[in-house]
């Protein structure tokens, strides 16, 4: 996969109002380089029809479009990839299904599950919830930076860290080892979209370097 180092997940109820492909237009002129869609409530032709808008802005912009969930939107709109948790399909199935050329990423919040990851083939893993998150109804516990640090020295597959993350915490995820950041609630929620993600961005470049 292309290398990335933002990664923004879509989140209406944080949009205040303003559009989806406004929201993350923004997301990607202020740097982000992977885009997920992710839509716990709408039915699965809202979802494709998203899933349609999306691609299209991403492909415009040159920037990776990820589906989660939904493996068969995911199929229909000619999406990068797929983002499973560890109660979706098992990733040689859902290989099977994508094709060798479709990225997969799969959630982890243990060294374990990060492990069976990389063996199976996943493309990149999602470690979190790093802080208190309440962008996510069935969520875990926090598995803290402690998790960062166990994953950057042992996993070689790309890693996203993800949940809770904000400005004013970032430095710690990054000074754990963590080279790449998702996010819902500080991107898509913001004021200023583009802005923040323009901070991100800089502070990536310059104390996310390893
Ligand atoms: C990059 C990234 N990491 C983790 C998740 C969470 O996926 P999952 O565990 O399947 O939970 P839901 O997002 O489906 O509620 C993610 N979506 N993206
Ligand atoms: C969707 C999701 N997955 C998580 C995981 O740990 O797997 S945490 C999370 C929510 C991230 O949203 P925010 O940036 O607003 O905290
Ligand atoms: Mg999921």
């Amino acid at each position: 996969m292309k290398e990335f180092k933002l990664y923004a997940i879509t989140g209406e109820e944080f949009h205040q109002g303003r559009e989806l492909i406004e929201v993350m237009e923004e997301a990607i002129l202020g740097g982000v380089d992977i885009i997920q869609l992710r839509d716990k409530t709408s039915s699965k032709r809202e979802v494709l029809m998203k899933a349609k808008a999306l691609r299209e802005l991403t492909k415009k912009h040159d920037v990776t479009f990820i589906v989660n969930d939904h493996i068969d939107v995911a199929l229909a709109v000619d999406a990068d990839g797929i983002h499973l948790g560890q109660d979706d399909l098992p990733l040689a199935d859902a290989r099977n299904i994508m094709g060798q050329d479709k990225i997969i990423g799969i959630s982890t919040h243990h060294i374990d599950e990060a492990r069976e990851a990389q063996v199976n083939g996943a493309d990149y893993i999602g470690v979190g919830p790093i802080f208190h998150t309440n962008s996510k109804v069935d969520v875990v516990d926090p598995v803290t930076t402690e998790y960062i640090q166990q994953v950057a020295s042992e996993i070689t597959i790309p890693f996203v860290a993800i949940g809770g993350i904000k400005l004013h915490n970032v430095d710690q995820v990054i000074e754990a080892g963590a080279t790449r950041i998702c996010m819902i609630s500080e991107i898509v929620g913001a004021d200023d979209i583009k802005g923040v993600c323009e901070q991100f961005t800089k502070i990536l470049a310059t104390k996310g370097e390893k």
